[in-house]
């Protein structure tokens, strides 16, 4: 195993073994590589009949199934104990950028009603300012026939280039997302005030939502280069 991909699994076992409440009912279980080890690891518990677990997209649902978890719906289940998802880069207070996988609204959605959110990642992800790291802008989804004018909006708000991510050679065209929408990448250099950011984005008619999360997570963990698991917390 690589040192990254034994950061992803370290992060991810120390955040469920130190968080997951012994009484849990309802777990929100985020997308991408990292979260795998998150499912892996809850999926070992003995007591894995008591709980549901709602997934934030396709792969998600997957991750559930794959590990013998029983699945829920956020329709059911609108309360969650407790949440668990990666980060494409993660800030000092906790703020973050996700959404590289293009999963963001589902993510959003689950961590918002959710008491406690887990931020789990490799040692690649810890940032000063947001925007240094994950240096490919920053994800929104948005409304498909919008994309020219988000595109505009953007720009007008400072963003330095907009791309309508596209399905490279896995697609000819843009990516569509687990709700049939398009994804904007925006890159606005450093960003200092991640709220305040979001906040005008999210004002742009056709912007179903940004990959900034603040004030969402209370405690990160990063597998280290060195085998070691470090923690922020809010
Ligand atoms: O849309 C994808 C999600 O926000 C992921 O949680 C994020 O991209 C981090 O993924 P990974 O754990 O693969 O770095």
């Amino acid at each position: 195993m690589s040192s990254v991909e034994s950061a992803k699994k370290l992060a991810a076992y120390r955040a469920v073994d130190e968080n997951f409440p012994p009484a849990a009912k309802v777990v929100g279980i985020g997308s991408g590589s990292t979260v795998i080890y998150v499912a892996e690891r809850i999926g070992q518990l003995d007591n894995k009949s008591d709980f549901v677990c709602i997934p934030t997209g396709f792969q998600s649902q997957q991750l559930i199934i794959d590990n013998g978890l029983r699945l829920g719906t956020i329709e059911q289940f609108p309360h969650i104990d407790i949440a668990f998802d990666g980060a494409d880069e993660v800030a000092p207070n906790l703020d973050c950028i996700k959404g590289g996988g293009a999963c963001l609204f589902q993510e959003k959605l689950v961590a918002a009603a959710a008491d406690k959110f887990i931020v789990v990642a490799d040692y690649r992800k810890k940032s000063e300012v947001l925007g240094r790291q994950w240096t490919q802008g920053i994800p929104i989804e948005i409304v498909p026939n919008a994309y020219a004018k988000v595109i505009n909006d953007l720009k007008k708000l400072g963003a330095k280039k907009v791309d309508l991510r596209s399905g490279g050679k896995a697609k000819a065209g843009p990516v569509i997302t687990d709700n049939h929408n398009f994804l904007l990448d925006a890159d606005f250099g450093d960003v200092k005030d991640a709220k305040k950011l979001h906040d005008e984005i999210k004002a742009l008619v056709g912007v179903v939502e940004t990959g900034l999360f603040t004030d969402l997570a209370q405690k990160a963990y990063f597998g280290e280069e060195n085998g070691e698991v470090s923690t922020w917390t809010k």
